[in-house]
């Protein structure tokens, strides 16, 4: 067990003391110029810190050394499981339902999971829209009136499909087929039918989210069924996944009346309602929203269930809670849907001509609609759109346009300059400063332009300023104009006169003032989030951009770096402490970059960015963590290259003078092919006093009597947290390096352990910030945590132990 970390043996100690003197964050402390040395000492300093802080093992080591090992995924168990048995039906491939992709699928290898799907995969999701996706023969659901309103069982019935399979050839088919039924019985209902599939209720930018807790849900199907909430609460504790303790509820409760079946408008408008309910009793209106979904849940497959055998029974209540809750649990992500609904609409249009598409048909289909959605990804634009025009007439109708954010470009981390080179080999690139400070997408619109900032923005999000109008979006699509009033307000004096219309990719750094330099990041968090007043802004920023996507109603996105900066650099003027142009340099040698990432550090910046410069490889690629854009992090050199942005999943009670707070955490990355949190680490080192308080305070709310099913941790008695939370919270979190250990799950399904029983965790963890501009599913991917593993290991190798000797600082 000395792969296992090192915090595994400690033995409880009074952390009190000692957490007094715990460094703040590395980049508090970098203040001014600074070399870009790499302290190893103070590793060695956290490794003390953090046999101080974690949490004890218990007594009962030993015994649960003894048990048998658990399954990943407790819920999809199959083996006798001594805790409270779980309901959650198996996985199994339902021949019946999908033969034609489940034959085809056979020839593929075993379900290596991807977040992208395999061309394999795809190439044979291909032949079924050729085959049985331009007849009626295998639609999931009986036929409803053309017109009307599709049932929501429908949608629950593939649903259901979906979750008894792991197969991706059979996701997708499922998925495409009943999306093509509701595109020949009642397109208008698509939208909402897609919204209900990727679990949202509309765009990002539009900022509506559900933020319903667990004790919410409860009290709803407690007084919706007329059992007590103590009764829920404890089938809850048995169960352990809420939509089946929805379905249990309604399912011993006699049906006095039928109320009307649900549709999938029905639902969406039900949800949008708990969602938007603001002001006074917002929470018991919220509870009479999903009292109001559940009783109408299932209203056609009334009776008694058991919900331990019957794996087609009713769902809808299920579906509904999850929905809630946040996580569908399907296999099914986003990108699948985007292709399926691609192959779906041109099966829909070539039906229509009595006609089968080609496969080169199929495929453009696809790269159309994600290209699209990319530049523009509002289902709510491209929906309708879609219908009306046809998929292939799609880029006409939907191009990138101000009002609609795009999900930004984002870097690929590296250790060592040298592997920069090794990447850009034989290409033109270019080092940019990486300004450490919050990412902001700035889009114009001029009053007298031809365009108009698009409609589908609430107008709430559009401010005047001068000329036109404009609006500011963060990291993930938020809007972020009452955090940047001055901004606003100084944006009209760097556009040029005959700059009409624009989006802008820039970093909004915290600026000091009489230094006339930036501020570390840690200035820019003291300002408030929302409703800033102009004078009472405290601490200035300055807006620093590096790359132009839209300018004068035209998308550039496929530009190269070169002409799209040259653009940049003609239409906007450089105001000193509040616009200007990240500063870069073009030299291709070694020696030039170490110098320029030394000038970098010098100005309070966190290291480089690296781009590639020329040809269709340096275009802006949207929502793509790219190989083209490489990130150099000073701090980061000699360790794995980045930090890592993880998820709060439980707490250990603090020791001595610290019981009033958590003392340690629980902490996971995200596997969005699984949609499960996956263990990584425990963290105890990195929290000043202060910052545990106010942690404390804002995790407290999101206790949770158990894991939530979409968990993967250990269920070994001494590696349990005293207290579990709901998924809410994303720190940045600094790490020595990554070592396998059979305490995490992290990593477990990119096989980076060929015994197949350890995870990936992290050693020496340092917590670093809260990270607002993250939803939890936005944290860093177990893909990227094995990638950084297998980084690490191969430089190791390759390199020996000292991972970086490019550096003689
Ligand atoms: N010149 C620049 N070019 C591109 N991005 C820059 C530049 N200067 C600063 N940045 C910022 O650096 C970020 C990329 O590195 P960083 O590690 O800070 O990303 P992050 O927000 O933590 O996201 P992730 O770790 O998921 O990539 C960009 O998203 C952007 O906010
Ligand atoms: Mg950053
Ligand atoms: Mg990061």
């Amino acid at each position: 067990m000395d792969d296992a970390p090192p915090v595994k043996d400690t033995k409880p100690k009074v952390v009190a003391e000692k957490q007094k003197t715990v460094a703040l964050p590395r980049a508090s402390r970098r203040k001014g110029p600074e070399p870009v040395k790499v302290k190893e000492e103070e590793e060695g300093e956290d490794n003390d810190e953090e046999e101080e802080n974690v949490p004890p093992p218990e007594k009962a080591a030993t015994k649960a050394a003894a048990k048998p090992k658990k399954p990943l995924f407790p819920v999809a168990s199959k083996k006798k499981d001594p805790e409270p048995k779980p309901v959650k039906v198996e996985k199994v491939v339902d021949e019946e339902a999908s033969a034609s992709a489940s034959e085809v699928e056979e020839e593929l290898e075993e379900d290596e999971v991807d977040e992208e799907e395999k061309p394999e995969v795809i190439a044979k999701a291909r032949k079924i829209v050729q085959t049985t996706l331009t007849t009626k023969a295998k639609d999931p659901y009986p036929d409803w009136k053309p017109g009307e309103p599709v049932p929501y069982a429908a949608l629950c019935k593939t649903f259901s499909l979906i979750e008894l399979t792991t197969k991706r050839l059979i996701i997708m088919e499922h998925c495409s087929l009943f999306l093509r039924q509701v595109l020949r019985l009642t397109p208008d209902d698509l939208l909402p039918t897609v919204l209900l599939m990727i679990n949202k209720l509309a765009p990002d930018y539009a900022g509506i989210e559900l933020g319903i807790g667990e004790s919410l849900i409860m009290k709803a199907i407690g007084e919706s069924t007329g059992r007590s909430l103590a009764v829920i609460k404890q089938d809850q504790k048995e169960i352990g996944d809420l939509g089946l303790v929805a379905v249990k509820s309604r399912s011993t409760q006699p049906t006095m009346f039928k109320p009307k079946a649900l549709t999938i408008r029905g639902v969406h408008n039900g949800l949008m309602g708990i969602a938007t309910v603001t002001g006074n009793g917002a929470q018991g209106r919220k509870v009479d929203g999903i009292k109001k979904l559940l009783s109408a849940a299932d209203a056609n497959s009334p009776g008694k269930v058991d919900i331990t055998k019957d794996k087609g029974g009713p769902s809808e209540a299920k579906y509904i809670v999850r929905f809630l809750e946040g996580k569908l649990r399907l296999g099914l992500a986003e990108r699948t849907i985007l292709v399926s609904l691609a192959q779906a609409m041109i099966a829909h249009e070539a039906y229509k001509k009595n006609t089968v598409p080609s496969t080169g048909d199929i495929e453009k289909a696809e790269s159309i609609l994600k290209t699209v959605y990319s530049e523009l990804p509002s289902y709510d634009v491209i929906i309708p759109a879609m219908v009306e025009h046809g998929i292939m007439n799609l880029r006409e109708h939907c191009k990138l346009r101000p009002g609609v954010p795009l999900k930004p470009m984002l870097a690929k981390p590296t250790k060592a300059i040298t592997e920069v080179l090794d990447r850009f080999d034989g290409q033109t690139f270019t080092c940019e400063y990486k300004y450490d400070g919050e990412r902001a997408q700035i889009h114009y619109v001029a009053k007298d332009a031809d365009e108009e900032l698009s409609q589908s923005l609430p107008s709430a999000a559009a401010t005047e300023v001068g000329r036109g109008v404009a609006a500011i979006f963060s990291r993930n699509s938020e809007e972020l104009s009452k955090k940047y009033p001055d901004v606003l307000a100084k944006l009209q004096s760097w556009v040029k006169e005959d700059t009409k219309s624009f989006v802008l990719d820039c970093e909004s750094v915290a600026w000091d003032v009489t230094e006339k330099k930036v501020l570390p990041f840690q200035q820019l968090m003291t300002r408030k989030k929302k409703d800033v007043k102009i004078e009472e802004v405290k601490v200035k920023v300055c807006v620093f951009a590096f790359d132009l996507l839209y300018l004068n109603g035209e998308a550039i996105v496929e530009k190269s770096l070169r002409e799209r900066r040259e653009l940049l650099h003609k239409s906007f003027n450089p105001v000193e402490g509040e616009f200007a142009f990240a500063t870069c340099m073009d030299g291709q040698e070694l020696d030039e970059i170490q110098t320029f990432l030394d000038l970098s550090v010098k100005a309070s910046c966190e290291g480089l960015m690296v781009k590639m410069l020329d040809g269709t490889e340096s275009g802006y690629e949207p929502s793509k963590r790219s190989r083209n854009w490489l990130k150099i992090k000073k701090d980061y050199l000699a360790g794995i290259g980045d930090s890592l942005d993880l998820v709060v999943l439980g707490a250990y009670h603090g020791k001595g003078k610290r019981t009033s707070v958590y003392g340690a955490f629980l902490l996971a990355c995200y596997n969005p092919v699984t949609e499960t949190y996956e263990t990584v680490c425990n963290i105890g080192t990195g929290f000043s006093e202060a910052v545990l308080e106010e942690l404390h305070t804002a995790l407290v709310e999101t206790v949770i009597d158990r894991p939530k099913p979409f968990y993967a941790h250990s269920t070994g008695g001494q590696h349990q947290p005293d207290v579990w939370f709901e998924p809410r919270f994303v720190w940045e979190v600094k790490t020595a390096d990554l070592t396998l250990s059979p305490r995490y799950k992290a990593g477990m399904k990119e096989g980076v352990d060929p015994a197949g029983d350890k995870g990936i965790s992290l050693r020496f963890p340092r917590f670093i910030k809260v990270r607002d501009d993250k939803k939890p599913d936005e944290a860093t991917t177990s893909r990227q945590v094995a990638e950084m593993y297998r980084k690490q290991e191969s430089v190791t190798k390759s390199k020996g132990p000292a991972a970086d000797d490019d550096f003689e600082y």
